[in-house]
Order: C-alpha cells, then structure tokens, then sequence
C-alpha cells in the first residue's frame, strides 16, 4: 500500500474545473515531483490532498486512511505537513520560535517540541547557528530552510513542499536539493511541486506532469524524462529529449 494514493481527483475554482480525474501515488520515503507549467493545476492537487481545498470528487488517502475532505489538522496530525509557496515566515520572531510554531498542534508537550526543534537543527545546522535571529533577516534560501524546517515540526510521514526552489539563487538551489535529499533520507516522503526540471530530475523517484489539470504523464524519472512531451514542454519543438536526461541520483552529470 502507498503512503499517499490519490485516486480520480477532480476540483473546481468556483464554477470553472481545475482538476480532471488526477490519479498518482507516493510511496514510503520516495521523492515524487508534480511538475507542469503555470496554471496546470500543481497547486490545487497539493491544497485538496492538504485539506485546504475540497475537491469535487476523487479520494485521497494517506496510509489507508481516507483524509479526503478532511480538517486540515486532523491530516497534519495524521502525517502529513503542507509547506506553502511563498516562504510565509514569521518575520519579527526568531528562528526558533518560528520553529515552535510548526508543533502548535503539540505545542503543550514542550519536550517532545524540544525535541522536534534539535532534530531539525541536526538536518539544518545553518538554523542551529541561527536560533536566535529573528527571521526577517535572513537569505531567502535561509527563509525557505526555515520554512520546509517548520514543516518537519509536525514530523510528518509526508511533506508536500510546493516551489521551494522559487526564487532562489543557483547555490541556495543546490542547497536545497541536499536538503531535501537530507529529508528523504530521514524517512520521511516527498511530494515535490517543482518549476525547476533539473532539480525535480536530480531528487524524485517518479514524476507526474499535469497540463490543463489533466495527468499526461507519470512513471519513473528516467521514463518520463525520456518521453518526447516533456523535452516539448520545457524547451519547445525544436529541442531534444535528450536535454533533459535526469542526473541519476547515484551523482552522474546529465547533458544540458
Ligand atoms: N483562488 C482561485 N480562484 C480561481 N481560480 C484559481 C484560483 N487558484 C487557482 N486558480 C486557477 O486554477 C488553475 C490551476 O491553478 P494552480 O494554482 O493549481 O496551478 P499551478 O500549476 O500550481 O500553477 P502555478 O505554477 O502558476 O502556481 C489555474 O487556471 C488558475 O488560474
């Protein structure tokens, strides 16, 4: 059994259909990228697994259990931790305390949080070093450290980050896929929402492209990166595939 099935998915913003019957699953421990460009609805499948958004049908499950439609921190108490886009921190307080905040659902049980916190200082030695700087100040690479930090307060089994790379310099990048592959090695699983093809190519186990909210393609890294569509998708017609051949994630170069 996956960890996180989602089976049929259908959503709608007001009156107009977003999602077409998006079927795809994450396995225990593995990378999965949702790729697909503006507007293809990578965001809407991450907030209806979430609980943020209610789909119209479809059924989503998270270790066996159905948590469609559910309360949003019910799912968070039952494994699943949604790192937003926008790297929303909380700028006046400190790193820690916007750290804190992330286990308010355990905020009673100040040593299993105590806790929390030092395992998230061993996987970002950078926010240790930091604790006490108030957020606001910091890199963006930090500020998106920090957040994907405070998704793991909840210790989640599953952790949707949705454009972490989002405007971020290359190294601050490079940074987080070993963050993220620091993540998965902890064993937790990833649902990687993913603007930056290399990076999904570099970290994911599989992919799954949307366009127009439709599923057009999932499978391994190495399958799908091959398929023609997604060489058409990311640099047009005239481009080959082999472009986009993934780097393996035992360190081999892909051509670009
Ligand atoms: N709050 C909203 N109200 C109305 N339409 C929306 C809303 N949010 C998204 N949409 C529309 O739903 C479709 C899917 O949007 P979604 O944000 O899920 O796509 P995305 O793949 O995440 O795109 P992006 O990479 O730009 O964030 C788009 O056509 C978008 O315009």
């Amino acid at each position: 059994m996956a960890l996180l099935e989602v089976r049929g998915l259908c959503a709608r913003h007001g009156a107009v259909p977003v999602l077409h019957d998006v079927s795809f699953h994450v396995g225990r421990g593995e990378i999965v990228a949702l790729l697909g460009g503006n507007g293809a609805g990578k965001t809407t499948v991450a907030r209806c697994v979430s609980g943020l958004h209610r789909p119209s049908s479809g059924e989503v499950t998270l270790d066996g259990r159905d948590i469609t439609r559910c309360d949003p921190r019910r799912i968070v108490r039952w494994g699943l931790s949604h790192v937003s886009e926008g790297r929303r921190v909380f700028p006046s307080l400190t790193v820690e305390e916007n750290l804190t905040l992330g286990a308010y659902l355990d905020g009673r049980r100040t040593h299993v949080v105590a806790e929390r916190r030092e395992g998230v200082y061993r996987t970002f030695p950078r926010l240790a070093e930091r604790r006490t700087q108030r957020a606001g100040s910091m890199s963006g690479g930090e500020q998106q450290m920090l957040v994907i930090g405070r998704g793991l307060m909840s210790a989640p089994t599953l952790l949707i980050l949705d454009e972490p790379s989002a405007g971020l310099a290359p190294a601050s990048v490079a940074a987080l896929g070993e963050d993220i592959a620091a993540i998965r090695a902890g064993g937790t699983a990833v649902l990687l929402i993913e603007q930056h093809l290399q990076l999904a190519l570099r970290l994911a186990d599989r992919l799954v492209v949307l366009r127009g909210g439709h599923v057009i393609l999932s499978g391994s890294t190495e399958d799908v990166a091959a398929d023609p569509r997604i060489g058409r998708m990311y640099f047009g017609d005239g481009d080959s595939p082999d472009r986009v051949v993934p780097k393996t994630r035992q360190g081999h170069s892909s051509p670009s």
